[in-house]
């Protein structure tokens, strides 16, 4: 069920409490705009009408993949669901799950869990994007494509809910090898706050393989990473 409300603090915030009043996984809420909304790091994400904020709620089952690796499954949905909508734009997968096209920002999905609950919510630049010097940004319609967040977000949670029968029926590791079809190719220069070195793959459990000038692997479960 998607449910739509023209304006909300955060739909994140809206769906764990959904989640501690006991709502059933599947359960979609999508916002007009928000007043508070959230992105990773706790940084703020400007939310005015034309983009698409939705969240969802995952119920964590015996025998699941791990929760985190839910960050994955996000992303590979929505990459799928926005090449589809712009087919002549290339839009890749940033560890853990950013969207960009040409180097800018695209799309970002914020996942918080609470007990068996995991809400994931994803915010896309459909008709519009922020200004910010630091941080490049980039929307759907300037690639091309025409979509209303209500078409968005029917398309996506079609698209989420078939990647995550996936991730619950045959494990993590066809999650794994369309994100790494989709996501920057191997060697990709990144910068962490760790360090700089080149993108290696991702270890049997989603987490980051980062090769570094001395030849040494180091492995990522979380942060931040920039290309370089
Ligand atoms: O930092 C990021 O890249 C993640 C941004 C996630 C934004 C979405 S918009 C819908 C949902 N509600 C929020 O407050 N945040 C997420």
């Amino acid at each position: 069920m998607i449910r739509v409300v023209v304006e909300t603090a955060s739909t994140n915030d809206d769906v764990l409490a959904d989640a501690r009043d006991g709502a059933p996984e599947g359960l979609w809420l999508r916002a007009d705009r928000q007043t508070a909304g959230r992105g990773r790091q706790g940084r703020a994400w400007q939310s005015p009408p034309g983009n698409l904020y939705a969240s969802t709620l995952v119920r964590l089952q015996a025998g699941d993949p791990a929760a985190a690796t839910l960050a994955l499954v996000a992303a590979v949905a929505l990459q799928d669901v926005t090449a589809r909508l712009a087919p002549a734009a290339v839009i890749r997968i940033k560890w853990p799950n950013d969207l960009l096209a040409d180097g800018a920002k695209l799309a970002g999905i914020l996942l918080e869990r609470e007990g068996d609950a995991v809400v994931i919510g994803f915010g896309v630049n459909l008709a519009h994007h922020p200004d910010d010097i630091d941080r490049c940004a980039i929307n759907l319609a300037v690639l091309g494509a025409s979509c209303t967040p209500g078409m968005a977000v029917e398309l996506l949670a079609e698209c989420f809910a078939r990647w995550l029968a996936r991730w619950r029926n045959e494990g993590l590791a066809p999650i794994r090898t369309a994100w790494l079809a989709a996501a920057h190719p191997i060697g990709t220069a990144l910068s962490t706050a760790e360090g700089d070195g080149l993108f290696d793959g991702l270890e049997a459990d989603g987490a980051l393989r980062l090769c570094l000038a001395d030849g040494s692997v180091r492995v990522m479960h979380a942060g931040d990473v920039f290309l370089i």
